[in-house]
């Protein structure tokens, strides 16, 4: 029997099982083999099917990968935002490779990815779903394009599809401490009260991990799919935003309420509908910051910005100002939100925020 019939009867007797006190184990064990084979089927095949037209390289400040059904406007939508075309047509499939543009917005390059069309099916290799699936993982965000004249349903195929190659939408990682030890049996602990798990469920889905040594510390209340997460260790946590096209043929009630629902954003690419706040949340969801540099007795240059990650220290700016500037550093002055004066004279680990101005002084 085939990994995918396998997969499927699993998947079947999870289903059968009601969720219960006698039946925890069982299900944890189930989910653990579950896991493992999913994880079977997507190791790169020996042959790693060429990614013919999928191997585009990383550019620009951010990544983002335009996720969806077929014909749902994705390639109407990168023609739109970014200089490159990508032919757009009512037939499905129209888009084969992976086409990237770049969007020009608040000093930035975000690299966006045009992409074909993925179906019902994609994660066990229909259609271009391996390679369009496996571009997905190495984005920054996805940008999930639905049909607004359709019902969720895309959304919930969409999600199982990303969610069974192990990409998570939208959330962190579980804060377990997991370590394979050599020997001394399961430690397990947690630092607070867990109502999901318990010791012997932890080692059963260990167990099929052929795990018998190992520290296992709960830092949350974490579920079994959780801990099977921080095992298989193969897991992409990516922000993502559900961007509703079409909205020209739906009425405004309708446009109003799939509007309100978390991380989405209704736009009409056709009739350049909401384009603009679709980029603004894109840029929050990326959390971009901008941070330019200012010479002795100059002016801050405002045309050369740099563009990092929240929360980067000052550190962090000297390495993408000059490789060596760190080691020469002796204080930096910073003008602007993350400074109670303006300057301020701040260390290396000073958090920096968005338009922030900074002058490094060498030794
Ligand atoms: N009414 C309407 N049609 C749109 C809109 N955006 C795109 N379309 C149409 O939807 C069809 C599909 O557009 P594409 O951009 O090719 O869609 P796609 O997702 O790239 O399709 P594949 O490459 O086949 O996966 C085209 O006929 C577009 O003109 C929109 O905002 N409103
Ligand atoms: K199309
Ligand atoms: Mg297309």
């Amino acid at each position: 029997m085939g990994i995918l019939e396998k997969i499927s009867e699993i998947e079947k007797e999870i289903n059968r099982t009601q969720k219960n006190k006698a039946t925890e184990y069982h299900l944890g064990l189930l989910k653990a083999k579950l896991a493992k084979y999913r994880a079977q089927l997507l190791e790169p095949s020996k042959k790693q099917e060429k990614g013919e037209g999928f191997d585009v390289l990383k550019s620009g400040d951010a990544r983002v990968a335009l996720i969806g059904f077929p014909s749902v406007g994705k390639s109407t939508l990168l023609s739109t935002l970014t200089h490159t075309e990508s032919e757009a047509a009512s037939y499905e499939f129209t888009t084969l490779t992976c086409i990237p543009g770049v969007i020009e917005y608040k000093d930035a390059n975000i690299q966006l990815l045009d992409l074909p069309g993925i179906i019902e099916g994609a994660s066990q290799g229909k259609g271009r779903g391996r390679q369009v699936i496996a571009v997905a993982r190495t984005a920054d965000l996805v940008l999930m394009m639905l049909d607004a004249t359709k019902q969720d349903i895309q959304r919930q195929l969409l999600e199982k599809e990303l969610e069974s190659v192990g990409i998570r939408l939208n959330k962190r990682k579980p804060n377990i401490y997991f370590k394979v030890k050599k020997g001394g049996g399961l430690a397990f602990n947690a630092t607070c009260p867990l109502s999901r798990v318990d010791e012997k469920l932890v080692q059963v889905i260990l167990h099929e991990y052929k795990i018998f040594n190992a520290e296992v510390l709960f830092r949350e209340d974490c579920t079994p799919d959780e801990l099977i997460d921080v095992i298989s260790d193969n897991r992409v946590y990516l922000p993502c935003m559900y961007v509703y096209n079409k909205i020209d043929q739906i009425s405004i009630e309708e446009v109003d309420r799939i509007a309100r629902q978390p991380n989405s954003v209704v736009v009409s690419c056709n009739m350049k509908l909401n384009l603009d706040y679709l980029l603004e949340v894109l840029w929050q969801y990326l959390s971009l910051i901008r941070v330019y540099t200012k010479k002795p007795g100059q002016p801050p240059d405002f045309d050369d910005c740099l563009i990092l990650r929240k929360g980067v220290t000052v550190e962090h700016v000297c390495h993408s100002i000059h490789r060596t500037l760190a080691e020469q550093f002796k204080y930096a002055l910073v003008w602007g939100t993350s400074t109670k004066y303006s300057p301020q004279r701040v260390g290396l680990q000073h958090i920096m925020h968005d338009e922030d101005v900074i002058q490094v002084v060498k030794k």
